[in-house]
């Protein structure tokens, strides 16, 4: 490990062996990505020029099964971030059990300055560009970042173009109309606010006496925001890319969520409104909002928000992790000497990719589920594992991330070693 995202999340590798049982060769294994592809996607844009984009899949390990996980589109996009990404994919599947090794996807692009058919073309782009190294027993894409239900149905239909015959199960969270599963667009943030209510009781934190920050309004801060608002909880501060806005008596989350949504631009794509100019509130920046005094901040934007720099300005009781990788590892050692509990993205965030494996399972079987059966097996899943790397971290003492990883890397300890040495040396899933 080499470079400094990637470099970062694997100390938290070093930090669990500590208080697992598994062979030296499967901990070496998983110190490096298994296979890194970077593709240049020549599109043609709507002016007549061509412009090649750089873009990425990493398949960071595929021992407990195909490869999953979404693909961002943002102008920091770099194989650094998307190693990073899937590594935590791969931990994520591991403490959810799902079937899955993980992966992770990117283009640098800012998708907000290109036109919907300019977007279009890059999406198929891409997929002309990894259509041999993905699939649906292979690796399997869904959205992230600046990508969503339609941008996976484009994806999904260029992959079944180029190998003739409907593949639905190469990528989750498609729209309804191509085999997307009911729930999947909640999903990430009502696994989250499963997680949140099997842990809060733990404290006795009522919902009622309880304020909440969240920075990211997009596919998971939103939806969270109102589940959270909706349950009796008081979200006083929520920000975007453009800054956030704060109310001691609590802001109303559904109008500005009405707000956010109606603000598609020209473009016709992203939304173009900030939460700033939703309603007239006290305007603050993402890091006032990270420095807020409420019982509990969730991070729902990118990673590397709360670093050595600015974590002695925290002052919530409890961090959960929305985002991926929203902590660095230096940060993380400071909340815990200053008694903040900090909730890991690979458990409060893995609610998406848990639905995104009920819609695979979906696709394969042919039937499809109800809203009320995708959330009770969510619901099912979110609680029992959020016990176990409870009572994992209350038994030995460690922090609720050590635990999510010693659970995980238990887990994929004992597949490495059912494989056998053999994948210790070969890439046997790589042509
Ligand atoms: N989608 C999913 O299923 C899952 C997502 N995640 C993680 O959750 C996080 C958010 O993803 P998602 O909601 O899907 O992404 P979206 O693209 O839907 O939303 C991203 C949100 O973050 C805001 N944002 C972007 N840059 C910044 C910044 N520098 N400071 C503050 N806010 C910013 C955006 O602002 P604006 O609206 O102004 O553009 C937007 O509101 C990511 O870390 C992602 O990896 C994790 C698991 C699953
Ligand atoms: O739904 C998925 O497959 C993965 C979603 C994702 O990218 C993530 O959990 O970070």
């Amino acid at each position: 490990m080499s470079n400094s995202l990637l470099a970062d999340a694997g100390t938290r590798l070093q930090d669990a062996m500590k208080y697992v049982s598994i062979s030296e060769d499967a901990i070496e294994r998983l110190k490096y990505p298994k296979f890194s592809l970077n593709v240049s996607i020549p599109v043609r844009m709507d002016d007549g020029s061509l412009k090649i984009f750089q873009g990425y899949r990493v398949r960071y390990d595929d021992t407990r099964g195909p490869g999953k996980g979404g693909v961002r589109y943002h102008p920091n996009v770099c194989l650094d971030e998307v190693q990073s990404l899937a590594f935590w994919m791969t931990f994520k599947c591991a403490v959810l059990n799902l079937p899955f090794g993980g992966a992770k996807g990117g283009i640098t692009v800012n998708p907000k300055t290109l036109s919907k058919l300019e977007l279009e073309r890059l999406s198929r782009g891409y997929i002309d560009a990894i259509a041999d190294f993905i699939g649906p027993d292979v690796d399997i894409l869904a959205p992230d970042v600046y990508t969503n239900a339609m941008i996976m149905g484009w994806m999904m239909d260029q992959y079944s173009i180029i190998c003739r015959k409907i593949s639905p199960g190469v990528v989750t969270g498609k729209p309804m109309t191509m085999g997307g599963s009911i729930g999947r667009d909640e999903a990430t943030a009502t696994g989250a606010f499963f997680a949140i209510q099997t842990i809060l009781p733990k404290f006795e934190q009522l919902p009622q006496e309880t304020t909440v920050a969240i920075q990211g309004f997009g596919k998971v801060g939103a939806v969270l925001a109102e589940l959270l608002a909706k349950s009796g909880y008081k979200v006083v501060a929520v920000s975007d890319s453009l800054g956030g806005i704060y109310a001691k008596q609590g802001l109303d989350i559904h109008s500005i969520r009405q707000h956010k949504l109606s603000s598609q631009g020209i473009k016709a794509v992203y939304c173009e409104g900030s939460v700033c100019n939703s309603v007239a509130h006290e305007v603050i920046t993402n890091q006032e909002l990270l420095a807020l005094d409420v019982d509990i901040l969730i991070p729902a934007a990118l990673e590397n928000q709360i670093t050595e720099e600015n974590v002695n300005s925290i002052k919530a009781k409890y961090i959960f992790e929305l985002a991926n990788g929203p902590t660095t590892s230096g940060a993380d050692k400071i909340l815990e000497e200053k008694g903040i509990w900090v909730f890991p993205d690979i458990l409060i965030n893995a609610g998406g990719v848990t639905v995104s494996y009920f819609e695979w399972v979906q696709n394969r079987s042919g039937l499809y589920w109800t809203l009320e059966e995708v959330n009770q097996r969510l619901e099912q899943k979110m609680v029992a594992e959020t016990e176990q790397i409870w009572s994992i971290s209350q038994q030995q003492s460690i922090s609720m991330r050590t635990a999510a990883y010693v659970h995980a890397l238990n887990r994929l300890g004992e597949a490495l070693s059912a494989k056998g040495t053999r994948d210790y040396y070969v890439n046997s899933l790589v042509s």
